[in-house]
């Protein structure tokens, strides 16, 4: 099974060796529970094991392989970030799909030699998704052939970027180009922010931490201002985009590639956010088949809480989830590759597939990720609610995603964009232009879904139904907006008036793509028992999103009552089917203690102990008597005594 979610036997048993190495490396170990840290402390945790890995990596990993380096650091490092997340998250990625191949040579093998580290800077204070309205501006000054980095305003101010703040001394920066008077838009820069000997930020650069966020509080996400600061005409990135020494300006083949940064994350978020969600399961899950709490049987004794299925019903369907997104995210991953390659040699004709698949999949996957989380730091009860369970940390850097890399609202109107415009094609009957992911669109479905229906239909009859509401409610909300304009709207304003039910589409047309690549991987198994306790997770799955999307199906008698007796039969059947499997289905994904560092998920199941070693460690435990009481407390009591 570990081969199925890691992509093969080779990766399953690299992340064995890896996590093996870990192991033996105490100075690679958190030195005490990263809750019981301050933000600083955990910073400096965090670099002194970043220096530690860039010594000693080329022994623990391939360092060329991105699967083994993202595995490393959530071992090491965890999901709280580290000083150079977005340097390699981000700040490579745009250098590599951005700068010529001159510029490459120049910054590139500096980078990943680690001598200096950079970001992504391109989020302001007052702009964030609307890209066009940025305000920091990069004016060409021809006489001296240089850029003039410059914020106007406070809102102007980059806020946001990781890593800024503290820890990069270089960035991509995004910037308003201007060239003699004329605004190109928004371009990436690379940007020199401190000095390379004292990390001091040089002069017309201010910069420092936007401070604490909700969670992932090891980045230093950080604020930026340019006062007329000036870098080589050089520095604009310019694999697709080119500026001359006499201004003269050269534009992309496409008028988003300078977007590709952005839409790297997007695809590759989805595994990581597969990641988080099954940690968090796996936490829960196995606490839950350690935590006995009530009875079934009044005759029997006390049941884990597993037994029970209202915690079935909250933790399975999610287990489901984190592994169709885990598949949907490796199938996006190898089509971002593709597209990403293609558009190095000059072709974009896939750049707007890939963004609308993208945009779909990080607000769904994101979104429902949350969902489920919250669902496992509940179902561990009160000790869900402690940071020994680490699940709140987990919940925290996930939900993120709802935001990070374009709001999960404005990024379901970027796909619902491309739906309307299939929609339009299939209403002028224009159906064999639609492209592969959209084909659906144009084809008739039967009155009726045949689920429960026909015999042995396996799974066909659920995708059908997906189809079909998404289909329909994809051609309701384009109808809707078609009809607007030719009563007059003008179109911004009926995009606004339909949008709820354009995001409604963007979602359905997501959650089908998500099934469609479980019943993919699952198709193409060969072995038996892999395949057997995979279809059990993917008939849960289909039953249960269906369930949740049934209205849909239920407003144009597409699914019948008692259909949905059966769908929510099948749910409570597999719930059962896979009790047996639960814990099994989560271990499967091989994270060490180290990497989860859960008291409540340890592997060995001795939570009780555990949770009373790690509360006497608490700092507040070093003395009996804290000094708020004998300053305060003790006082105001003794007073009250009088
Ligand atoms: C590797 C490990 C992974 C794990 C990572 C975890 C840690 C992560 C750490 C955290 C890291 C966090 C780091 C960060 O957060 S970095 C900051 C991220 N910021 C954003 O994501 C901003 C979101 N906003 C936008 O992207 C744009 O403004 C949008 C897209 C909303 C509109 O755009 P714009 O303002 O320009 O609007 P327009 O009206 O001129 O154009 C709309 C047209 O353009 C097409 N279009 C748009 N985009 C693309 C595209 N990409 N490829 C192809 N086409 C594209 C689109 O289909 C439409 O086409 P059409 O319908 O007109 O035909
Ligand atoms: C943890 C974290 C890390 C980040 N890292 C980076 C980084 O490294 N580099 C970087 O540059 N940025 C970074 N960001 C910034 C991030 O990309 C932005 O916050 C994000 O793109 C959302 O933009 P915003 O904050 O302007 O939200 P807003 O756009 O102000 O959103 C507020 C509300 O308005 C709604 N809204 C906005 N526009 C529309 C619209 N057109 N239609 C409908 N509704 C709309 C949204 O849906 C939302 O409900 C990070 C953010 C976070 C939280």
């Amino acid at each position: 099974m570990a081969a199925q979610i890691w992509g093969s036997e080779k990766r399953a048993r690299r992340r064995r060796e890896i996590s093996a190495k870990i192991a033996q490396m105490p100075e690679l170990h958190d030195s005490k529970p990263l809750p019981f840290m301050t933000r600083e402390e955990k910073i400096m945790e965090s670099a002194r094991k970043l220096t530690i890995l860039t010594e000693k990596m080329g022994q623990i990993i391939d360092p060329t392989d991105p699967a083994e380096l993202y595995h490393l650091n959530n071992e090491v490092l965890g999901l709280e970030g580290n000083p150079m997340a977005l340097h390699g998250v981000m700040f490579i990625p745009a250098l590599s799909a951005q700068a010529s191949d001159e510029q490459q040579a120049k910054w590139l093998p500096r980078a990943l030699r680690r001598e200096i580290i950079g970001t992504y800077a391109q989020t302001e204070l007052g702009h964030g998704t609307n890209l066009q309205n940025l305000e920091t501006t990069a004016t060409y000054d021809l006489a001296t052939q240089e850029f003039v980095l410059h914020t106007p305003q406070i809102t102007a101010l980059k806020w946001w970027p990781g890593n800024l703040g503290k820890s990069s001394n270089y960035a991509v920066v995004v910037a308003h180009m201007i060239i003699k008077a004329k605004n190109y838009g928004p371009h990436p820069f690379m940007v020199q922010l401190r000095d390379e000997k004292t990390h001091e930020p040089l002069p017309g650069i201010t910069i420092g931490d936007i401070g604490p966020k909700m969670a992932y509080n090891i980045v230093d996400n950080g604020f930026l201002g340019f006062n007329k600061y000036r870098i080589p005409r050089t520095n604009l990135l310019m694999r697709h985009t080119k500026v001359e020494a006499d201004g003269t300006y050269i534009k992309p083949p496409h008028a988003k590639i300078n977007y590709s940064a952005m839409v790297h994350v997007r695809a590759y978020m989805l595994t990581g956010q597969a990641i988080m969600l099954a940690s968090a399961l796996n936490i829960a899950t196995r606490y839950s088949s350690v935590r006995r709490q009530g009875q079934i049987d009044k005759s029997q004794p006390e049941v884990k809480v597993l037994e029970y299925q209202t915690q079935q019903h909250r933790l399975f369907p999610s287990i489901a989830r984190a592994y169709a997104f885990q598949f949907a995210g490796a199938e996006t991953v190898k089509l971002y590759e593709h597209v990403l390659k293609e558009m190095k040699s000059g072709n974009v004709s896939l750049m707007a597939d890939l963004h609308a698949l993208t945009s779909g999949l990080k607000s769904v996957v994101t979104y429902q990720t949350g969902e489920g989380i919250e669902q496992a730091r509940m179902a561990c009860g009160g000790h869900g609610y402690s940071m020994a369970s680490y699940i709140s940390e987990i919940y925290g850097v996930a939900i993120g995603g709802c935001t990070y890399e374009g709001e999960n609202m404005v990024m379901l109107l970027q796909l619902a964009r491309y739906l309307v415009k299939s929609a339009a094609l299939v209403k002028s009957g224009q159906s064999s232009k639609l492209g592969p992911l959209v084909a659906y669109l144009g084809v008739k479905s039967e009155p009726t879904s045949l689920i429960d229906r026909i015999p042995n239909s396996g799974f066909t009859e659920y995708v059908k139904t997906f189809q079909h509401v998404s289909k329909r409610q994809t051609l309701k909300a384009a109808d809707m907006f078609f009809g607007l304009m030719e009563k007059g709207e003008k179109r911004e304003i009926a995009w606004n008036k339909c949008s709820v039910e354009l995001n409604r589409a963007s979602r359905l047309h997501t959650r089908l793509f998500i099934v469609e690549a479980f019943v993919r991987r699952v198709n193409e198994i060969a072995d038996i028992r892999i395949k057997e306790a995979l279809t059990d997770l993917l008939h849960l799955h289909v039953n249960y999103e269906l369930l949740d999307i049934a209205s849909y199906a239920l407003e144009d008698g597409f699914l019948s009552a008692s259909q949905l007796d059966y769908i929510r039969d099948q749910v409570y059947l597999y719930l059962g089917k896979i009790r047996p499997n639960a814990v099994s289905l989560l271990d499967s994904w091989e994270f060490s203690d180290i990497e989860l560092r859960s008291v409540l998920g340890r592997r060995d199941g001795n939570v009780y102990e555990n949770l009373f070693k790690w509360a006497k460690s608490s700092p507040l435990n070093k003395t009996d008597v804290l000094s708020s009481v004998t300053q305060y407390l003790k006082p105001m009591m003794e007073k009250a005594r009088l």
